[in-house]
């Protein structure tokens, strides 16, 4: 109850006050370790600093969640399950539109805030995030070079090619319409899962059927387009940054040694889903 007119909140009696030895807020999400990782070095410390490594955090914090979302959703896949599949791709899809709208705080550090601090970065670069790789490898973009960045720490570079050896979510998909007896190439279903999928005339066939008559298998056609969803994001994701990159250094070169923009803007060519795509043109023929 607020009382009347002092625009105040009583606090109830029943709340709990004595938290000594007790499970607590801070202690559950341990956030003394949370809040005492931001470590600006710039000096005397640039006040958009903190901006710089929050949003970079919370990028990988969401990151962390997303991989571990895809992990189930890869299992859920492998067993034919596709109700618990589909839940897990809706959250993955509301994290990236958290992800994509976060540009708009990083958005507002001008060029002249960023030069101010942007040397003590050293060679450091969002190139070297091994969860943003994990999460591009899960979604198949395979790409072994990637892990010669982790050659300098033996668990991320473990951890990341037992990533790039394991089937992706394409791949599962794929793996999973096979055992419905749709008619997928054989080599789709057991491949060098190293390699990143390319583009295949003979899947088009199988997801005009399954776009054509919705109603025969509304399952695997409301994944098709789950995984549109993700891809689409993700692109988002990337265009983004690729802008907000753009708005900040102009075409200086990285920090992590590539080109800038043009580098980012390459990946934009890059496909999770093609075959997914280029079924639209079919669609109706
Ligand atoms: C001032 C802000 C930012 C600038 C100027 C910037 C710039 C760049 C540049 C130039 C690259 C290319 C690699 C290089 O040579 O360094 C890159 C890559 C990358 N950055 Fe950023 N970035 C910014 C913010 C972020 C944020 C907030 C994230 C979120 C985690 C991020 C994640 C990445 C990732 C994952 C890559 C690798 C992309 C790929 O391989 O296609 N960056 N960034
Ligand atoms: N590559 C960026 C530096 C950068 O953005 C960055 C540096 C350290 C940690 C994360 C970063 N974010 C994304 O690339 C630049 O060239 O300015």
């Amino acid at each position: 109850m607020t009382d009347a007119g002092e625009n105040r909140r009583h606090v109830e009696e029943g709340v709990t006050r004595d938290l000594r030895g007790r499970r607590t807020y801070a202690s559950y999400l341990d956030l003394e370790r949370l809040l005492s990782a931001q470590h600006p070095l710039s000096d005397p410390e640039h006040h958009d600093e903190l901006l710089f490594i929050i949003q970079h955090q919370t990028s990988e914090l969401w990151m962390r969640l997303i991989i571990h979302e895809l992990d189930e959703v890869l299992a859920r896949l492998a067993a034919d399950d596709l109700g618990p599949a589909q839940k897990g791709l809706s959250r993955v899809k509301q994290i990236q539109r958290q992800l994509f709208e976060q540009w708009a705080v990083l958005a507002t550090l001008t060029p002249s805030e960023y030069v101010k601090f942007r040397d003590v970065l050293g060679p450091a670069s969002g190139f070297q995030s091994l969860q943003y790789r994990i999460i591009e490898f899960q979604l198949g973009n395979k790409n072994r070079e990637m892990l010669t960045v982790f050659r300098h720490d033996e668990t991320a570079h473990a951890r990341l090619r037992e990533v790039l050896e394991a089937p992706s979510l394409y791949d599962e998909f794929l793996r999973h319409l096979a055992r419905r007896d749709y008619a997928i190439p054989a080599d789709c279903v057991e491949r060098d899962f190293t390699e990143p999928h390319r583009r295949r005339e003979d899947l088009l066939p199988v997801f005009k059927a399954i776009y054509d008559a919705p109603k025969r298998d509304w399952e695997a056609y409301e994944m098709c387009e789950e995984l549109v969803d993700v891809e689409e994001s993700f692109q988002l994701w990337r265009f983004r940054h690729m802008k907000t990159v753009e708005r900040i250094i102009g075409h200086k070169r990285g920090t992590g040694g590539s080109s800038g923009v043009g580098f980012l803007r390459a990946a934009l060519d890059l496909t999770f889903f093609p075959e997914l795509l280029d079924v639209r043109t079919e669609i109706g023929r």
